[in-house]
């Protein structure tokens, strides 16, 4: 984690708006509409995003709620602008996209990261979600659409809730405020029906950056149909660049206005976290405190996965002292909530070896991703974490396929397929790409249960394909008690003795090679060309070395077996940088790995190897 200085902490709750100074002419017109009776704001924006209608002809509809579920008019104000220079600094939107989330800058003071998601921006992208939805889903008449907003412990939480919350009231919206809540919890709120917590929700809200550090933060969207994907993120964010650069004061204040009306609280938390102790309950058969007696320990890194202790543990009758960072502070000033950082892992060990636990949960800032640690301080984590849920999953569907990301080992592929009998089926990185890949398989007839990546994102079919860290670990318990209960072992014994068999690389490493984007060698073009173009090189070369075979069937990258190990070089999914991972029996296996790499990519100027230079040399 970055060193925050005080000066950084005073500033982090400056806000990075800055004030309209445009004229604007307003003629207020007040009409009943006879369209579409809280889908008219958001309706006419998405038009006017496919139309690239100009600002000079834009009238902005509003929508009001008079009372919940009893309005019966339904009235427009319509906001003539006289310039078509927006009032805001300019935004790039597209950049904003991550994948299929939107990731910015939310918090001022660190150096050379300008803000980038205001409130305005954040304002804006909430009013694009609901035109978006309103393209899909409409209203039965009875009520308003409605879209629930939860958020992690960042410090910017707050201040884009309350911007998010504003987009979406603008737009006629219901608005549900959950606070402090996971990601999972979020898609959940679409499927639940229980109408004391507003739900099911039309849409949902997720407000993270997930592990990135505290200035960061972005937002998650869901419907009933799970995750929005990639094209749904660059839609959302065309739409919203429009919405944006024709915002007017006049139509801002009516938002604001608009919020006091359409926002409810609720607590689903309660009720999502309810969900998870009652199915841990149905495993070990109805039993009310099916893990008395076990002591497990949680690590949340002051994200937001604290709840699990006191809301699933404790109720379930597990002893949990030794349980640490469970408050929010979206400072992370114990370490950054990621299973996949060393020092969370070393701490979440240290916990569960002090405390003499029997097991050790770790997760992400928001709790999409989750890891473990057994009794003995065995970390539960990538290839080990995707054995045990393989082994969890293959005891009830014998046979079915897992679908992993791309850099999971070939040890991991023989003890799906030889030890467990399944399917290893290693398709892309990105929790997304792996999903949807399972999906597709099921679509077209391979039965999989199981999309899992090496990062902690696991998501189950039994699940509704949502990647839920929080239920991961709710399988590992169910293994936990169903284990005691029939009498089959005590213990994480259990677990560790699932994994047994799989064999893990002496040496494994991830080296990511950065591409510099302002590079003469990239002779204008984009850094993923100039990727392509090394991943081509490198492919080329591997041909000519005999000791060395590329991998029959690979969807990512270059992945090369030779030398007792493998390596695959690849592109990042968001970022100029080439990942590099290794694995081998020992270091100099490795390193003949790393010269066969290096001796390919060198040429290439603007590809930084330091790392692997390094690595090759022994250092
Ligand atoms: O391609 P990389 O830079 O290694 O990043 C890949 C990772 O990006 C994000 O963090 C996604 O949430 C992960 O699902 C994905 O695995």
């Amino acid at each position: 984690m970055e060193a925050i200085s005080g000066k950084t902490v005073q500033n982090v709750f400056r806000t990075q708006d800055c004030q309209p100074n445009r004229q604007l002419e307003t003629c207020h017109r007040r009409e009943c509409c006879s369209f579409g009776r809280r889908s008219t704001y958001p309706l006419f924006w998405s038009k006017l995003a496919c139309a690239g209608i100009s600002a000079m002809q834009l009238y902005t509809l509003r929508t009001h709620q008079i009372s919940l579920g009893k309005r019966a008019c339904v009235y427009c104000n319509a906001v003539q602008f006289v310039s078509a220079a927006s009032a805001f600094e300019k935004v790039d939107f597209q950049k904003l996209q991550n994948g299929s989330d939107i990731r910015g800058v939310a918090v001022a003071g660190v150096e050379g990261e300008p803000v980038s998601l205001t409130e305005r921006v954040a304002e804006a992208i909430a009013a694009a979600f609901a035109a978006w939805l309103c393209d899909r889903k409409k209203s039965d008449g009875s009520r308003p659409l409605r879209v629930s907003i939860g958020h992690d412990s960042r410090i910017s939480a707050q201040t884009l809730q309350d911007a998010v919350s504003r987009g979406l009231a603008g737009a006629g919206f219901d608005v549900i405020q959950y606070g402090l809540a996971s990601t999972p919890a979020m898609f959940n709120s679409t499927l639940t029906e229980d109408e004391d917590v507003f739900c099911p929700v039309d849409g949902s809200i997720m407000i993270t950056a997930s592990h990135l550090p505290y200035n960061r933060n972005g937002l998650k969207f869901f419907t009933n149909a799970g995750g929005l994907g990639k094209a749904d993120i660059k839609d959302i964010l065309e739409r919203a660049a429009i919405i944006y650069d024709n915002f007017s004061n006049d139509a801002l204040k009516e938002s604001e206005l608009a919020v006091s009306a359409a926002v409810r609280k609720a607590d689903y938390m309660n009720i999502y976290t309810a969900n998870l102790v009652e199915a841990v309950r149905r495993a070990a058969g109805n039993i009310e405190k099916p893990l008395e007696g076990f002591h497990i320990v949680v690590d949340a890194g002051n994200g937001a996965g604290g709840f699990f202790m006191g809301k699933v543990l404790e109720p379930l009758g597990a002893v949990t002292s030794g349980s640490q960072f469970l408050e929010p502070d979206g400072l992370f000033p114990n370490h950054i909530p990621n299973p996949e950082d060393k020092a969370a892992m070393r701490a979440l060990t240290q916990a569960v070896l002090e405390n003499k636990a029997d097991l050790g949960i770790i997760f992400d800032t928001d709790v999409d991703r989750s890891a473990a640690v057994d009794s003995s301080g065995r970390e539960f984590n990538r290839n080990r974490l995707i054995a045990l849920m393989s082994a969890i999953v293959l005891e009830e569907h014998p046979g079915t396929t897992i679908v992993t990301d791309s850099v999971t080992s070939d040890g991991l592929t023989a003890f799906i397929e030889n030890k467990l009998g399944g399917k290893h089926h290693r398709f892309k990185r990105g929790y997304k790409n792996v999903i949807d890949e399972a999906i597709r398989l099921n679509f077209v007839g391979e039965e999989s249960h199981l999309a899992i990546e090496t990062s902690g994102h696991g998501a189950l079919k039994e699940n509704h394909w949502l990647d839920d860290g929080a239920y991961l670990m709710v399988k590992v318990l169910n293994k936990l008690a169903s284990a005691r209960v029939s009498g089959s072992g005590c213990g994480s014994k259990v677990l560790t003795d699932m994994v047994d068999g799989l064999e893990e690389a002496e040496v494994a490493v991830e080296l990511r090679l950065k591409i510099d984007q302002n590079h003469a060698d990239l002779k204008g073009g984009s850094f993923r060309d100039y990727g392509e173009a090394v991943l081509k090189h490198l492919e080329n070369m591997i041909t000519s070395d005999s000791k060395l075979n590329r991998a029959p069937v690979n969807y990512e990258g270059v992945r090369v077996s030779g030398h007792g190990g493998w390596f695959l070089l690849r592109l990042s999914l968001h970022d100029p940088v080439l990942p590099l991972n290794i694995e081998a029996p020992s270091l100099e296996e490795a390193v003949k790995l790393g010269l066969a790499v290096l001796a390919a990519v060198k040429e290439f100027a603007a590809l930084d190897t330091s790392a692997l230079d390094k690595f090759v040399q022994g250092l």
